[in-house]
């Protein structure tokens, strides 16, 4: 017989399926699940067009806003954009609506209209007979008025598209345009290939004279430095500027050759260009999140060529921003070397008197007002009021981002949105005080509003209008859980730090079933997890599984100590802190403790491979994208050495001599130390192209793993760098995960 008599047959199946969670197992329903959320796109751009008023008097303007959205049929993300309208008074939205279906976009690189709207600049990228060229567009009422082929044209290499360097911007006077680029690189050729081989000496020496200035040779194989992770290829961007009427472009010269320019725009009355300048000497360190980086602000000025300096010398800034007035540029500073995000310093330049001022400094604790600081790492396009006076931003306050406006001439911050019930906002763009924004949450994907600024002092009449309206998912439901360190896991130099995290359910739970959980710490590890949409843990969430997103002590959004906090005590603080959130939740009673996995990604996949290490018999399943696992030899590879040395606890210079005793605390500080551990089924997903943590560090792992025959396999993306974010790769990468996890939780 197979069941035990004692309990009868009915009985026992009756409470297996009371025990048991319902998870979807299907892989084909799974994928389904996936295509339908996916069709939820998410907004990457909004732009407000010039006033107008009508005949009758009425004041309307254009809200331009671009989408991205996964295709998974044609593996691409699809580019697309869709137009609203909207009548106004002065301060209220009278009536809106869209003006037009989507259209999808194709090969524009960057797109920007001028100031009056009368004109649209775009960069484009083509194929043409198999080649890549640029070309540069300029376009009025119903025609292209220019195209320019920049490739040809060779004044310089590649534009630069990125939101680091990255800019296209007309001059006040809509006569110019200034964007970033590529320095030309001399054309180079072999000693011994050239088109001198075979040729008599009176031809080759007519070739010679031709292509004497063109052609350096022996230089093929020269290696230039890139700005690492994101940014191949970028190496030394100069500043370009194009005369439209004479279709005559100039690269910029005056920059001091020490420094790389990008995210510039026109001075007032353009007599020149302010730019953010970064140091590259003696050498390029990875950007991408990392805003740690030395840099300051610059002009140049366009008729003397003369650099100037405006900002300290000793910070790194970003994201500088003209008031409407055009009298002030605010802008963020923060710290250099030392973790790699941070809380933030809002800065004003005032460019008549050339005075700085610290509008918002770095908050160390919490306010009494609940105030936790500045975590934007981009400002939008636009972000001040009209009247010059205030500046809005969206920025993490704990885990969730609200929308906050700051007094430039009090510093005092508001937020628009704390009272509001709701998830996360972004701010896409302000123009007269009308504010385009997106707001979402983990069970709702993003809207589209817009809604005026209100006065001062009455920000909590904030009213929104919505243009673009998106589905709930009524059977997710969430929530956020607060934590405190118990007194032995406290930080004796910053004391008294909390956490927290975010709780994703199915709100529909079978009475009496315990439901498997999925804990995803976040990397970074100074970065926040905050209540916005995510496709994955909708997804899994839609699928039966819960899913606890842990924002450990070291997050953003918490103030400045509770950064600081960490660096030196990875491994150990942020480990601790995200199994106590682990243990909490288990408390509730809902889980079920035999059916718990784990998934991380970077510094994420870091703690994956830890909490397996440090609980062996805890987590049934691991699944860990491009992991850190051994920051002793990581350092040698990635683009970032400068995050091992102060992660593991000790200050960076450019001129470092490892001490075998900094290797040791590295390693030390590495999930690898713990490897012989490990007990749980391991899913390991690295980008060959990866440049911060090498495919070598999980591979390293994975030798480890198969060594002690822990279950462990290796997905491996081509093409793919850090982020694994190519639509193949993500797709592949979320319905192995998730197989993953159902085979070794046993569902
Ligand atoms: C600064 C940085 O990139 N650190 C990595 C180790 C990391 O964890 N990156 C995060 C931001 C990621 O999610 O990729």
């Amino acid at each position: 017989m197979m069941f035990s008599r004692r309990i009868p047959l009915h009985r026992l199946l009756s409470r297996c399926a009371v025990m048991d969670s319902k998870v979807l197992r299907e892989a084909a329903e799974i994928a389904q699940l996936y295509r339908d959320q996916c069709r939820f796109p998410a907004l990457c751009r909004a732009d407000v067009g010039p006033v107008i008023t009508s005949r009758y008097g009425g004041q309307y303007c254009n809200v331009y806003t671009e989408w991205t959205q996964r295709d998974l049929e044609r593996n691409e993300n699809v580019k697309f954009c869709r137009q609203y309208i909207v009548f106004h008074d002065d301060k209220s939205v009278v009536y809106s609506g869209p003006s037009g279906n989507c259209t999808e976009i194709k090969g524009e690189l960057l797109s920007v209209d001028s100031p009056s709207g009368d004109m649209k600049a775009v960069l484009r990228e083509s194929t043409i007979k198999g080649e890549d060229k640029q070309f540069l567009e300029i376009w009025h009422k119903n025609r292209k008025l220019k195209c320019l082929n920049l490739t040809t044209l060779s004044k310089h290499g590649k534009v630069y598209e990125d939101d680091q360097f990255g800019c296209m911007v007309w001059s006040h006077s809509e006569t110019h345009l200034l964007y970033v680029a590529e320095k030309k690189r001399p054309k180079t050729e072999s000693y011994f290939q050239g088109p001198e081989t075979g040729l008599l000496a009176d031809e080759e020496e007519t070739i010679k004279t031709d292509k004497k200035e063109e052609t350096v040779l022996g230089q093929q194989f020269e290696y230039y430095e890139d700005w690492g992770e994101a940014l191949v290829n970028k190496s030394s961007p100069v500043l370009c500027v194009l005369d439209i009427e004479g279709s005559n472009i100039t690269v910029l010269e005056g920059i001091p050759a020490n420094i790389s320019p990008g995210q510039a725009f026109w001075a007032p009355n353009d007599t020149g260009l302010v730019f953010v300048g970064w140091w590259h000497e003696p050498f390029r360190l990875g950007l991408k999140y990392c805003a740690n980086r030395r840099s300051s602000l610059f002009y140049v000025d366009l008729a003397s060529g003369k650099c100037e300096q405006l900002s300290s010398n000793s910070s790194a800034v970003c994201s500088p921003r003209l008031s409407p007035d055009l009298c002030r540029i605010v802008y963020m500073e923060c710290g250099v070397f030392g973790p790699h995000q941070q809380c933030n310093r809002l800065c004003m330049y005032d460019w008549y008197t050339k005075q700085t001022s610290v509008v918002v400094d770095v908050v160390q604790r919490a306010r009494e007002d609940g105030f936790t600081g500045i975590y934007s790492s981009m400002l939008s396009p636009r972000c001040w009021s009209a009247d010059s006076q205030r500046v809005l931003m969206s920025c993490a306050q704990r885990c969730r981002k609200d929308l906050l406006v700051v007094d430039t001439s009090t510093g005092e911050v508001t937020s628009l949105t704390s009272q509001s019930e709701e998830g996360s906002w972004n701010l896409l763009n302000i123009h007269r005080d009308l504010m385009v924004v997106s707001c979402s949450s983990p069970n709702c994907p993003p809207d589209l509003r817009v809604g005026f600024l209100p006065e001062k002092g009455s920000e909590s009449k904030m009213s929104w209008v919505t243009l673009e309206e998106t589905q709930p998912q009524a059977d997710i439901s969430w929530q956020t859980l607060n934590f405190s360190p118990p007194p032995e896991e406290d930080n004796s130099q910053y004391p008294g730090l909390d956490f927290n995290a975010i709780l994703l359910k199915p709100k529909e739970m079978t009475a009496g079933s315990k439901l498997p959980l999925i804990v995803m710490p976040h990397g970074g590890p100074h970065s926040v997890l905050v209540s916005e949409w995510f496709l994955s843990t909708a997804v899994l969430c839609k699928m039966g599984f819960s899913v606890l997103l842990v924002n450990y002590r070291g997050s953003l959004g918490f103030g400045q100590d509770n950064i600081l906090s960490l660096p030196g005590n990875i491994g150990t603080q942020d480990v601790k802190d995200v199994q106590l959130a682990v243990d909490s939740v288990l408390k509730q009673g809902d889980f079920d403790k035999q059916k718990i996995a784990v998934v991380g990604g970077s510094h994420g996949g870091f703690l994956a491979c830890h909490l397996i290490g440090q609980y062996p018999e805890f987590y049934k399943a691991c699944v860990a994208r491009n992991p850190v696992t051994n920051l002793a030899s990581m350092i040698g590879s990635t683009d970032i050495p400068d995050w091992c040395m102060v992660e593991a606890g000790y200050e960076y210079n450019t001129d470092i001599h490892l001490e075998p005793a900094i290797l040791e605390q590295m390693l030390n500080k590495s999930p690898i130390k713990h490897v012989s551990k490990v007990k749980t089924p391991v899913l390991l997903m690295l980008g060959e192209d990866d440049k911060r943590v090498p495919s070598k560090q999980g591979i390293e792992y994975y030798r480890a793993l198969k060594a002690l025959q822990v279950p462990v396999r290796l997905l491996w993306y081509p093409g793919n760098n850090h982020s694994l974010s190519k639509v193949d790769a993500e797709s592949d990468g979320f319905m192995n995960t998730a197989l993953w996890i159902i085979q070794h939780l046993s569902l």
